[in-house]
């Protein structure tokens, strides 16, 4: 589904990522890990339209789109969060998940339709008429999920969803991605540093060092690898 083949992008001299290949296929759950400053973000920035690699290629469904605009990536079905999550305070949690559902089109009701089904999704219903500024963080985090879920994207891109939850709240969240991958068949390459998260949910894992892919396998070939047990899991840097 996603195919990113040798990509790099360097900022003022530092390469942030260098020459990285990673591959999503379809149905599939894949987690991207690293320390911080690694590149991850950056990563997804690349692939989500933010930003122009310098080299290399992004194809999502067989085609390229390495360069493309974020709205364009968006329309092509990828749906994306962002790390600092910063709802509109002022309006609803279902008024927040429907400014993903106006993705592709201008009517009210099919926004709300498809805003309705993330919050659902989340378990997040009861919540719909809340003022977002009312929220706590881990609730806050699931909005930015429902936003990106409104969408309807064929792969979401999630960054550090899980950081700043308890083991419980980050349970229920697990509990989620696998209802939403099962049910409705949902593509996801997340970053994450809650390994119990990439534990529990990733079928692979691809681990970035200084914007280089230095391994990839499942979770416990990956976490087994001395480079990414000195460079990485062995540094206490994780949860
Ligand atoms: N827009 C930018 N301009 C300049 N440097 C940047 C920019 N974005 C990222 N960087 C630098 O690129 C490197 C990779 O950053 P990036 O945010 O991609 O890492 P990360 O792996 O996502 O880290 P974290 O786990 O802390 O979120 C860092 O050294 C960062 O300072």
């Amino acid at each position: 589904m996603l195919e990113v083949a040798e990509v790099s992008k360097s900022f003022r001299g530092l390469r942030a990522v260098s020459e990285a290949s990673l591959e999503v296929r379809q149905g599939e759950i894949v987690a991207l890990i690293g320390p911080n400053g690694a590149g991850k973000t950056t990563l997804f920035n690349l692939v989500a339209g933010a930003m122009k690699p310098d080299a290399g290629s992004i194809r999502f469904l067989g085609a390229e789109i390495a360069g493309k605009r974020a709205d364009q990536v968006c329309d092509a079905g990828i749906g994306r969060t962002f790390q600092l999550v910063k709802p509109f305070a002022d309006m609803t949690v279902l008024e927040n998940a429907m400014v993903g559902g106006f993705r592709g089109t201008a009517d009210r009701e099919q926004a709300r339709e498809r805003a309705s089904l993330a919050l659902q999704g989340l378990d997040m219903w009861a919540l719909r008429n809340r003022p977002a500024a009312s929220l706590t963080l881990p609730d806050r985090k699931r909005l930015e999920v429902a936003r990106a879920l409104a969408t309807q994207p064929k792969l979401l891109l999630l960054d550090e969803v899980m950081a700043g939850l308890r083991p419980t709240e980050t349970d229920q969240m697990v509990a989620a991605f696998r209802r939403l991958a099962e049910r409705h068949g949902i593509t996801i390459l997340l970053i994450e540093h809650v390994m119990r998260a990439v534990m529990a949910l990733a079928q692979r894992v691809y681990v970035l060092h200084h914007g280089e892919i230095i391994a990839q396998g499942t979770p416990q070939q990956v976490t087994q690898d001395p480079r990414v047990l000195e460079s990485y899991l062995g540094t206490g840097a994780v949860h």
